[in-house]
């Protein structure tokens, strides 16, 4: 590390509720109440991702060649800029190590995640598709149990996963495929009847199909942009608030004499989609959907 680089610390440790875009207060002062409890700025958000070249192309590709587009892993890293601030204002999201105390984490890594598994899903035939450039691995800083130095390789342990559930991946080797934990997405349900010739899985069908459905929901520039809310068929602005109590979990000890909270966080299912998917949904029953756990109390 360059030793001329001014180190400073937030005392996140005294934060007791999400902030997104507060005040910059630099340890030694005392952090104030307000401080502590958290402060959200939401509207700066919107103002940093309206702010970017994020649809002009410029930074992301579009007048660029491919090799030159920003990558995955910088596009994930603005975003958690964006959502926490910087530059006189700080925000859980920013900072590495805390910034999984912020609910927004996992509705943005949700997102990063699809974003890789469709490319995935599409590059399944591309000998490229995975680590192709060992030599390039920049060394590792080092943790607790990584010596610096280290160059990642697939096979290099994600121990703290290991450590939490069997189902998460032990190498990054084992988490290029997410069906096995068992999950996957409305674009990339692989194992669908619908994509079977004489009962075998068909990755051309697949593939066509996952390309359709982007066409469909991205628009790219060559077919014509109209916003849900200029579109005549689609007049519709819906906006979805769930309210439910966090501190009770409604699935209860069936055989228990009273049916109290047994101690799991709440488990959400959220189903975006429109109606006559649905049906498919309900169909689904090697997927499972994604768990937000209990934002931090305040
Ligand atoms: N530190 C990253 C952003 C980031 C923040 C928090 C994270 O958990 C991950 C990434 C950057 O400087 O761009």
């Amino acid at each position: 590390m360059n030793a001329n680089k001014r180190l400073f610390t937030v005392p996140f440790s005294k934060s007791r509720g999400t902030s997104r875009w507060a005040t910059f207060e630099p340890q030694g002062g005392e952090v104030s109440e307000n401080w502590m409890g958290g402060t959200v700025n939401n509207d700066r958000i919107s103002d940093a991702l309206e702010a970017h070249d994020w649809y002009n192309g410029h930074a992301y590709g579009e007048d660029k060649n491919p090799e030159e587009y920003l990558n995955l892993e910088f596009i994930q890293n603005n975003v958690h800029n964006w959502a926490g601030g910087f530059g006189g204002s700080m925000g859980h999201m920013t900072e590495v190590p805390v910034a999984g105390f912020d609910p927004i984490f996992f509705m943005h890594h949700c997102n990063i995640d699809i974003q890789f598994a469709i490319w995935q899903g599409l590059n399944e035939k591309n000998p490229n598709n995975w680590f192709d450039h060992l030599e390039k691995e920049y060394d590792d800083d080092g943790t607790w149990n990584i010596p610096p130095g280290t160059k990642p390789t697939p096979e290099t342990p994600l121990p703290h996963f290991t450590r939490i559930r069997r189902a998460f991946a032990s190498t990054r080797m084992a988490s290029k495929d997410w069906i096995p934990p068992g999950y996957s997405y409305l674009e990339l349900q692989s194992l669908l009847d619908e994509y079977k010739t004489d009962g075998q899985f068909d990755y051309t069908k697949y593939t066509e199909d996952i390309r359709k459905q982007l066409t469909k929901l991205y628009r790219p520039l060559a077919l014509p942009t109209v916003s849900a809310w200029h579109n005549d068929l689609l007049k519709s602005d819906i906006i979805v608030n769930v309210t439910y109590d966090r501190y009770y979990s409604p699935i209860t000890h069936t055989n228990s004499k009273t049916r109290t909270n047994n101690g799991l966080p709440p488990t959400i299912y959220l189903f975006l989609g429109e109606k006559d998917k649905f049906d498919t949904y309900k169909g689904l029953r090697k997927f499972h959907s994604y768990l937000f756990p209990a934002p931090s109390p305040r």
